[in-house]
């Protein structure tokens, strides 16, 4: 049987409004289970509170209701020692790499800084051993050490993002929208980048986006928000198949979802008809 690494149960946040009008119910009562080894996409438009459950999540946003466990224990309660193997065990992608890293730091020391962090026993020397291996791991080498972001494309900066995220061998990674900020021609390397990481390492990912073309080339299971709330949620082939939800439906609908399945039946009828 699986095991459960994180799970939300209940949670809710409200925003005074920002323009003095009614709050904002930015999440509502929202429940999951993350079970280890899986990849589950939460997907919604643009407001349907994915980042505010990502922030609730590793405690920048504090929730006014319900609990995030993890691996057991309560993370918005928990001690110093647990919040630091959470912080190093739950590690972040952000969407835009340009954003997330700082321009003033070589690679080196972007994707080292968390070995440090973490595991500050390293000398310069073994730090430098690891940055390189995950540099390897993601498609860069060491000739990058000495490099800046802004030597760097949209995609390079990404595979540095995740470096980072994977230097000190965290068990959960988030990807919060990780290649909605990059070139559909770049998409695809990073998001196969991500699959052949997951495989590798044995990760568990929660994967953030509104591109429901992008979510279905990785999760495994799906959960789909709507103003906050949860109005869907089963595994990929339920979610694709036979969406339950009109909402489901509609966003479906709006973005053109390969199917191979669907085009290799194509191609058959076409051979079969000349
Ligand atoms: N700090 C804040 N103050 C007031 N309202 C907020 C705040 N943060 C988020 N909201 C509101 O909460 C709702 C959910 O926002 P959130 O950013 O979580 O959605 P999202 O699905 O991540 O959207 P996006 O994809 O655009 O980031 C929106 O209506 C947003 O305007």
């Amino acid at each position: 049987m699986s095991r459960t690494l994180l799970a939300v149960d209940g949670l809710g946040k409200t925003f005074a409004s920002r323009d003095r009008g009614e709050p904002v119910k930015a999440v509502d009562d929202v429940s999951f289970t993350l079970d280890q080894g899986e990849t589950l996409g939460l997907v919604g438009e643009s407001g349907s509170g994915k980042s505010t459950i990502t922030r609730c999540l590793v405690g920048l946003e504090r929730p006014d209701t319900g609990t995030v466990t993890y691996d057991g224990f309560d993370v918005l309660r928990a001690g110093r020692d647990e919040r630091r193997r959470f912080r190093r065990e739950v590690q972040l992608v952000f969407q835009n790499p340009y954003a997330s890293l700082n321009p003033r730091m070589t690679v080196e020391d972007l994707v080292g800084e968390q070995l440090l962090v973490h595991q500050g026993r390293r000398s310069r020397e073994g730090r430098r051993e690891r940055v390189v291996e995950v540099l390897e791991m993601v498609g860069l080498t060491g000739a990058h050490l000495p490099r800046y972001p802004a030597q760097f494309s949209g995609g390079q900066r990404q595979r540095i993002a995740i470096a980072r995220a994977l230097v000190s061998e965290p068990k959960v990674l988030i990807c919060d929208e990780p290649v909605s900020a990059l070139d559909v021609s770049v998409q695809a390397q990073v998001i196969n980048l991500l699959r052949a990481m997951r495989r590798e390492l044995g990760l568990t990912v929660l994967f953030i986006a509104h591109d429901l073309a992008v979510v279905r080339q990785l999760c495994d299971r799906l959960l789909v928000l709507k103003d906050g709330r949860v109005v869907e949620e089963g595994s990929r082939e339920q979610v694709y198949g036979a969406p339950a939800h009109e909402y489901t439906r509609a966003l479906l609908a709006a973005v053109p979802i390969p199917d191979p399945a669907a085009d290799r039946a194509r191609r058959r009828h076409y051979q079969e008809s000349r």
